[in-house]
Formats: C-alpha cells, sequence, structure tokens
C-alpha cells in the first residue's frame, strides 16, 4: 500500500490515495501503521477517496482501529493532498465527511503547494441527542458537574460531527491528562464514548489546550475539539468569539461566527511517503 504521512499542528496520520488505492481494513490497517515501534507511526489511517456528492471524501481511523465521523487536522491535509497532487485544481473545494460536506478554502506558498486551510466545520451541536449523551435529549451541556474519581469537573459538552467534551483548567501544561481523559473517554455518559478537551484560558482571545482523544490517546492538537472548544469558551462567557488556541503541535485561528458556523484556520504539512505491506 502506498501512503503519505502527513501532519497538522502535529496531528499525524497516514494518508492513502483511494483514488489509485483499494484498502481491504481499513480498521486493522490504522492499528498497524499507526504503530510508533511496529508500523509507520501515527494518531491514525485517513483515507482520500472520490466523492459522489462533494469534490473529495474522507474517512478516518482511530489508532485503534475505531472510526469516527470528522477530524478537522485531518480534513485540512486532505484538501492539501488534493490540490498538490492534482486531485483538484480549484482553490475552494468541498469535501464529504461523516460531520456532512464542509467548504475549504486553500492557501498557496510561493511554490503553489498548499500550506493553510481555512475550513467551514460548520455549527456546534450542543443538545445531549445530538452528543450523544444521556440525560434529557433536549438539554444543552454548559458547565455541568461530572464527578470522575475523587474530583468534580464542570464540564461543556459539544459534537462537530463527533463528540467532545471540555473541561476548563488553571494550568493545562501540568494537568493530569493521561489519568482523567481515558476515565471520561469511557464514562457510561457518552455511548458513543467522547473527544476530552482540557483548556486554559489565557485572555479573552487567547487559550491553551490539550486533547485526549476517543481511540488514540492523548495528541498533540485536535482540530475538531479546538472547534468545539471555541463554542465552550462562548457559552461560558470566558472568550471573544474569535480566539487564537495553542495546541501542543501548533496554533489554530478560530472564530465562531455570527453565520453560526465555526471556522478554522490552520497548517497542513506533507512530511514523506513509502510503501508498506498490509
Ligand atoms: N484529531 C482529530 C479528531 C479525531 C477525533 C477522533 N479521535 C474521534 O474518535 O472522534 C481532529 O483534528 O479533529
Amino acid at each position: 500500500m502506498k501512503f503519505t504521512k502527513m501532519q497538522g499542528a502535529g496531528n499525524d496520520y497516514v494518508y492513502v490515495d483511494c483514488f489509485k488505492e483499494k484498502v481491504q481494513d481499513p480498521a486493522a490497517a490504522a492499528i498497524k501503521v499507526s504503530n510508533r515501534n511496529f508500523g509507520i507511526g501515527s494518531d491514525g489511517l485517513i483515507l482520500i477517496m472520490p466523492s459522489e456528492v462533494a469534490d473529495v471524501r474522507m474517512r478516518m481511523f482511530n489508532s485503534d482501529g475505531s472510526e469516527s465521523e470528522m477530524c478537522g487536522n485531518g480534513i485540512r491535509c486532505v484538501a492539501k493532498y488534493a490540490y498538490d497532487h492534482g486531485i483538484v485544481s480549484k482553490k475552494e473545494i468541498t469535501a464529504e465527511t461523516g460531520a456532512g460536506i464542509l467548504t475549504l478554502q486553500l492557501f498557496t506558498d510561493g511554490g503553489n503547494k498548499v500550506e493553510k486551510v481555512r475550513v467551514n466545520m460548520g455549527p456546534p451541536r450542543l443538545t445531549r441527542k445530538e452528543i450523544p449523551m444521556l440525560g434529557n435529549p433536549d438539554e444543552k451541556v454548559v458547565s455541568a458537574p461530572l464527578n470522575v474519581l475523587h474530583s468534580t469537573f464542570n464540564i461543556t459538552c459539544a459534537s462537530m460531527g463527533n463528540p467532545h467534551c471540555v473541561i476548563f483548567v488553571d494550568d493545562v501544561g501540568n494537568f493530569p491528562v493521561e489519568k482523567y481523559g481515558p476515565i471520561i473517554e469511557n464514562h457510561e455518559l457518552f455511548p458513543r464514548r467522547t473527544n476530552v478537551e482540557f483548556v486554559q484560558v489565557v485572555s479573552r482571545t487567547e487559550i491553551r489546550q490539550r486533547t485526549w482523544e476517543r481511540g488514540a490517546g492523548e495528541t498533540l492538537a485536535c482540530g475538531t475539539g479546538s472547534s468545539a472548544v471555541t463554542a465552550a469558551c462562548v457559552l461560558n462567557g470566558l472568550t471573544e468569539k474569535k480566539i487564537l488556541n495553542h495546541l501542543l503541535g501548533g496554533d489554530l485561528e478560530m472564530e465562531w461566527s455570527e453565520d453560526g458556523n465555526i471556522y478554522m484556520t490552520g497548517p497542513a504539512v506533507e512530511v514523506f511517503s513509502g510503501e508498506i505491506d498490509i
């Protein structure tokens, strides 16, 4: 199988061009290629596929083999791959994902390669039934208490096609993400598990985020997570609607626009290509 390794803000995936390649068992392939000792090393596997309703289609598998509806850092890399490798020739493209059809705007460098992508991530879905979460299906979850081990956290939850649970902390750099992340990911409140974002508010326009991803553990960045966090910051009255988010692997520019959609702008980088037996 031919592949291309790409990363967006340090959130790295193995990308396969399914305009050319066929992947029989993507869940098994994701587990194999993601392994950082016995495989290529990545947070998961992303398939770049033809679509009947958009310019390109993305399917995304976590490093544990589970499939997610959406991946924010991944969709920017899919757009870069599609443009740089001649699948599309426009700078505004559409992509079919498990979270619907998204519109992306591509920004190129001097060599006409994509270096930055702005994605309309759509609106945050805020009710329990949309996330999904147990409890009153039509209720929003904004700063609701959740007991974990011997601590109580106030959680704000949103779906960007995939589920997110946002928790504000004082010192995100020293927060024990590995201790609380997996317990919240697998908490009975979330029937499809959840991604967990820990966030420190720096100012009305700047935040820091660390992410415990469903199916992958702590990663250097999460684009859908950053979108859910943007909504959570505003819903809790902590920031403006336009913020700069510092993640472990880089920065994302975020905006919850007046049109109700969340816009994410960030880098997309091709690292190397190769072939692997699967
Ligand atoms: N890192 C990705 C999200 C992966 C989400 C995945 N872990 C899930 O199961 O939903 C992003 O940039 O949006």
